[in-house]
Formats: C-alpha cells, sequence, structure tokens
C-alpha cells in the first residue's frame, strides 16, 4: 500500500466535515452524535429482515440483500463519522450507491423494463451488477461529486412511489408512501441545512436527524415498492400491508408486506 493510500485512513482526510465539532464528546470519536445516530440502521433493517422472511420464501431472497445492504450503510457512516477519514467517506458512499442499485433490481416492476428484460429479470440484475461495478470505479475518481450524485437516486424514487400511490387504493400503503415522502422531505432540509447554512444557524444536531429522517424514509419507501412488486408480479398472492408489532398501530408499527391466500380480499382493513 503506497504512502498516499495509508493517509487516506487518517482521521480528518476527508474534504467533508459536518456541522457537529469535532472531538469534543470523546476524544476517539470525531464526530460523537453523527455516528451514534446511525444505530437505527441496526435496529429497523434486522426487524425487517424477521418481518419479510415470508415474502422472501415467495418472492425472492433478494430482499435480503438490501436490507443488508442498509446495515452495512450505518456501519460504513459510523465509520466515516467516527474518523472523517476519506476511506470512511468512500464505504458511506459506495454502500449507499449499493443500496439503491439493489432496491432498483430488485423492486422496479417488470412492466417499466425494456422488453428485453421483461422476459428474463436476470439480465436486468446482471445490468444492475455491471453498472455498480463501473459506477463504484467512478466514485473513487473524484469522492467530492458523490453526494450530489447519490442524491439523483431520489427522483427515481419518488417518481415511482408518486405513480404508484396514485393508482393505489389501499389506504395503509398510501398513509405509509406519504410518511416516507415527508421524512424524506424533512431529511433533505437537514442535510442541506447542516451542510450549507452551519455558520448562520450553529446548530450542530441536524446531520444526526437526517440520519434517522433518512432510515426511516427509505426503509418505509422500500417495504411500499415490495407491496407494488408485489401487486405487479403475484397478485394472485393478494399482497397486503400490516404492521408489527400489530396492525393496530398503523402510525408506530413497522410495516411489511404479507402474502396471503386466494380466497381472502386484498388490502383487507384491519
Ligand atoms: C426504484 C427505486 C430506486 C431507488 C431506491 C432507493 C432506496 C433507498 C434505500 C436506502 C438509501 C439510504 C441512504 C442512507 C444514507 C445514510 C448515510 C449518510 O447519511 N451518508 C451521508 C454522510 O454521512 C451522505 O452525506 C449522504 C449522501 C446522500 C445520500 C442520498 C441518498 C439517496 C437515497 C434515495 C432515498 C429515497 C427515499 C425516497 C423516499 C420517498
Ligand atoms: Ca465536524
Ligand atoms: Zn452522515
Amino acid at each position: 500500500m503506497s504512502e498516499s493510500l495509508w493517509s487516506d485512513f487518517m482521521p480528518l482526510s476527508s474534504q467533508v466535515d459536518w456541522c457537529e465539532n469535532n472531538y469534543v464528546i470523546l476524544p476517539i470519536v470525531a464526530e460523537f452524535w453523527n455516528t451514534v445516530s446511525n444505530s437505527i440502521f441496526f435496529i429497523i433493517p434486522p426487524i425487517l429482515m424477521y418481518l419479510f422472511q415470508q415474502y422472501a420464501r415467495q418472492i425472492g431472497k433478494s430482499v435480503y440483500v438490501v436490507w443488508t445492504l442498509l446495515i452495512i450503510v450505518g456501519a460504513g457512516s459510523m465509520y466515516f463519522h467516527s474518523t472523517l477519514s476519506l476511506v470512511g467517506q468512500l464505504i458511506d458512499e459506495i454502500a449507499i450507491l449499493w443500496v439503491c442499485l439493489a432496491a432498483l433490481a430488485t423492486w422496479l416492476p417488470s412492466k417499466y423494463l425494456p422488453e428485453f428484460y421483461k422476459y428474463d429479470r436476470r439480465r436486468f440484475h446482471a445490468s444492475v451488477a455491471l453498472a455498480a461495478f463501473f459506477a463504484t470505479l467512478m466514485a473513487l475518481v473524484k469522492p467530492e461529486m458523490n453526494h450530489g450524485l447519490l442524491f439523483l437516486f431520489g427522483i427515481p424514487a419518488i417518481g415511482l412511489l408518486v405513480v404508484e400511490l396514485r393508482k393505489c387504493t389501499c389506504p395503509h400503503v398510501i398513509h405509509v408512501g406519504i410518511m416516507s415522502s415527508i421524512w424524506w422531505f424533512v431529511a433533505v432540509c437537514c442535510w442541506v441545512a447542516d451542510r450549507f447554512l452551519c455558520h448562520l444557524l450553529h446548530f450542530p444536531y441536524l446531520h444526526s436527524a437526517w440520519h434517522i429522517l433518512v432510515c426511516l424514509a427509505s426503509y418505509m419507501a422500500c417495504v411500499c415498492y415490495a407491496y407494488f412488486y408485489a401487486s405487479y408480479e403475484v397478485p394472485e398472492q393478494f399482497p397486503r400491508l400490516r404492521f408489527w408489532p400489530h396492525d393496530r398501530h398503523t402510525w408506530f408499527g413497522i410495516p411489511y408486506v404479507s402474502l396471503m391466500v386466494a380466497s381472502v380480499k386484498s388490502c383487507k382493513s384491519f
């Protein structure tokens, strides 16, 4: 390993530094609150792994790839904020790139794909894997551009959500989709304010709030995509949204997709 590569592991070697003051709470952690706020990525995705077991069995195991990558996003972000190293920044960004592409490959309904991919989804998965490989190489070239480019995933993500929610008649899916969009909007405001208005606001916790809100927005959007995908691809399994720990908890429960036997009506009210 060359000397310059070693230096990319050094604390504070990233050009990015967030509003929270460095090394204030613990002498070995650069940004304490920005580090610990990523803990939410170790709580929600494992619960989703548990709740999506039936979905994985009946529709596809790639749902586990998305939840695992979300945990890796949290771990990468923790490492980045605890060191503010360039390597930490790249791990954080590349993990986000991969989870977005994995979500796209897993849940983009076939009706949106060109004919070439429609009848063999493995071709689509292979193309996304190839795109992930080249995008990862490009991410190493100009790391300072990565944040901005990653936000572009928000456009198809919101686009798909809006298009499908307008057609959707299930009130639970509409509720989760709207909450996801609200959290996403507030999260982006927090990210922008922390990045560009730090000297005006002097409020160092906005990036921590972003971590929590973007995790909520992304997992809720993913649950909606999982529902839309199942509704298109396996309507005979009557997908419906349920909430953990109880279906009564539509506000604070964790939504997931459950598949039913053909005799039960889809989206039945609780
Ligand atoms: C058909 C759908 C395609 C897109 C699916 C998107 C699924 C998104 C899944 C997970 C994204 C998680 C992102 C978490 C980032 C946490 C790490 C972090 O905070 N990193 C920052 C530094 O610590 C870094 O500055 C962040 C950079 C920008 C990230 C932009 C992510 C865009 C993700 C799009 C999410 C869409 C949610 C839509 C809600 C309606
Ligand atoms: Ca800082
Ligand atoms: Zn962060």
